[in-house]
């Protein structure tokens, strides 16, 4: 996929999607579903970059690799500045959207606002559309249990714990992409490897505590189950994925390696002593293997 960063660049033929995107959860989806459906178009997300503040679902390589996966081509990161904000929506529409996009076909939600003072919005891309020739498709927002899905609902599903219900508004499972990299090697003494991500500051996890997760390294499957926390046991300075594979030996240093949770199974906590740990791990894993045979 190619990645558009700054004010500068040209391109042709595209099918726009435009958005904060934090997530690509079930309403996003929509949107995208409707520019992949053009195989003469170039289906591109447009988002702002620098628009999200605090604890993000996905930092920018996750979301990468999910609009990959689901065949999208270009990601427009276009940054958002004191000088962007201060455009107004008509000059976005000539020059980002027509000028430099080449939009043929721009995909909305019906509240999208853009441009300066957000005075842009759907009406003015509907009033443009015959002038500049593109088409515009404007969804209604899509709820469930009653309540719109957005990705402040999903920060706020797993900032509380509830990974399933933040699952399914999400359409996918929640995921962490990472590289493996070395935790204190007090894995093996526990008589069990662990693979450890250590995801960027601004990513949000779920609540601390192990889940039932699956896991993706290398192009093969596996179950797992999955610390999300600090080990309160042995101490770790910054929160860690920490992950033990179900059926799997070798070494995973330095491979990209991505984490579904599928389920929790309890919070984080302190053991007085290693013993009890791992006791209480080889009781997880028992417990994750039983969903892992359920979900396959
Ligand atoms: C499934 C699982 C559950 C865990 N649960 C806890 C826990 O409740 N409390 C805790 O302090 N550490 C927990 N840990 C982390 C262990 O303390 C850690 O795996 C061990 O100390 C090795 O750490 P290292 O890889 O940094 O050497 C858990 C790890 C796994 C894989
Ligand atoms: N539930 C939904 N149904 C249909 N379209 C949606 C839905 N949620 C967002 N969109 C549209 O998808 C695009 C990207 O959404 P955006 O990330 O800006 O909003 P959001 O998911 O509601 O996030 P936030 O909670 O941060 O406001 C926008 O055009 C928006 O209108």
């Amino acid at each position: 996929m190619e990645i558009i960063k700054g004010l500068d660049f040209k391109i042709k033929n595209s099918a726009v999607s435009l958005g904060k995107f934090d997530g690509f959860h079930r309403g996003h989806r929509l949107l995208l579903d409707r520019i992949l459906e053009h195989p003469e178009l170039h289906a591109t997300v447009f988002t702002f970059d620098g628009i999200l503040k605090g604890k993000q679902i996905y930092l920018e390589e996750e979301k990468r690799s999910l609009l990959e996966r689901l065949g999208v081509e270009r990601e427009v990161l276009f940054p958002f500045s004191e000088e962007t904000r201060s455009m107004t929506p008509e000059t976005f529409i000539r020059e980002m959207l027509v000028e430099r996009m080449d939009a043929k076909l721009i995909c909305v939600g019906e509240d999208f606002h853009f441009g300066k003072e957000r005075r842009g919005d759907v009406g003015m891309l509907s009033e443009y559309a015959p002038l500049y020739g593109y088409e515009l498709c404007v969804f209604p927002k899509i709820k469930e249990d009653g309540e719109v899905i957005s990705s402040t609902r999903i920060r706020r599903e797993l900032a509380q714990g509830r990974i399933e219900k933040a699952n399914r508004l999400l359409g996918d499972p929640y995921f962490v992409l990472g590289e493996v990299v070395h935790g204190n090697a007090l894995g093996r003494t526990i008589g069990m490897p662990t693979a450890n991500l250590l995801p960027g500051e601004q990513k949000l996890l779920p609540v601390y505590g192990v889940y039932a997760t699956r896991v993706e390294v290398e192009g093969k499957t596996y179950g797992g189950v999955t610390n999300v926390g600090v080990k309160p046991t042995i101490g770790a300075d910054r929160a860690n994925v920490e992950t033990t594979l179900l059926d799997f030996e070798g070494n995973l240093y330095g491979k990209q390696m991505t984490v579904y949770f599928l389920d929790f199974l309890r919070p984080e906590q302190r053991f007085d002593s290693l013993d009890e740990l791992k006791a209480q791990i080889s009781r997880d894993k028992e417990t994750a293997e039983k969903i892992w045979v359920s979900v396959n």
